[in-house]
């Protein structure tokens, strides 16, 4: 493949500023997550052809009990999937609505690039930096094990922060628009992830992130 592609074995450590993708790859050597950065996977076209679709997704900010109250998700999402392939998110049962064209497309460019199996994506919009996603992993019973997830971003730039589960060790690195960002197992076994606030940034960002659930985990439609 002639894509500017590295193993991320490192990061930015956290603080880092953002670098453009040659000096970030120099110095992603050493922080040991499963992780593979893909910088301008996507070109413009295929960037424009999923931003345009993506104005029509029903994106919705679902509550949450967060210590006993109930908050709004700082971000809108939605769930496309096969058949009977919900998941929860968030705490919340979200039920698999059918795949619009070029989400699904882009999962079958992923399925030829790295034969990559995903089944659903959960499609995050966060409208500028005030909106974000809290330190998690996603490992829900429901995915399937040694499954890879698949990260896309498109529009705002943001940094991306992962923790190591034991050593508590944090590395941040920038993500942009047509990036691809692949989460190899077992690195939610052994890693959070987070989408920090950015106050700066005034764009919006959609994220992608293909997986594979087990379909009918929660029971057949
Ligand atoms: O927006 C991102 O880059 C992260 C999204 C994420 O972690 C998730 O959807 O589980
Ligand atoms: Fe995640």
């Amino acid at each position: 493949m002639k894509q500017n592609s590295l193993r991320l074995d490192g990061a930015d450590k956290l603080g880092g500023e953002s670098h453009d993708s040659q000096e970030q790859s120099a110095r992603v050597g050493s922080c040991g997550a499963p992780l593979t950065l893909i910088s301008r996977y996507l070109n413009v076209d295929q960037q424009q052809a999923l931003l345009k679709e993506a104005v029509k997704y029903p994106f919705e900010s679902p509550e949450i009990e967060v210590y006993g109250k109930r908050h709004k998700i700082p971000r809108s999402q939605a769930w496309f999937a096969d058949i009977n392939c919900d998941t929860f998110y968030s705490g919340l049962l979200v039920k698999a609505l059918p795949w619009p064209k070029y989400a699904d497309k882009l999962r079958a460019k992923l399925t030829r690039d790295f034969n990559l199996l995903s089944n659903g994506v959960l499609v995050n919009r966060y409208a500028d930096g005030t909106e974000s996603m809290g330190w998690h992993s996603d490992n829900e019973p429901e995915f399937a094990a040694g499954s890879d997830i698949a990260s896309i971003t498109l529009g705002a730039s943001r940094d991306f922060v992962i923790r190591n589960k034991l050593t508590h060790e944090k590395f941040s690195f920038t993500l942009k628009s047509g990036d691809l960002l692949l989460m190899h197992w077992p690195m939610q076994e052994g890693w959070e992830h987070a989408l920090p606030k950015r106050m700066k940034v005034t764009e919006a960002r959609i994220n992608y992130t293909f997986r594979q659930v087990t379909a009918n985990y929660f029971g057949s439609n």
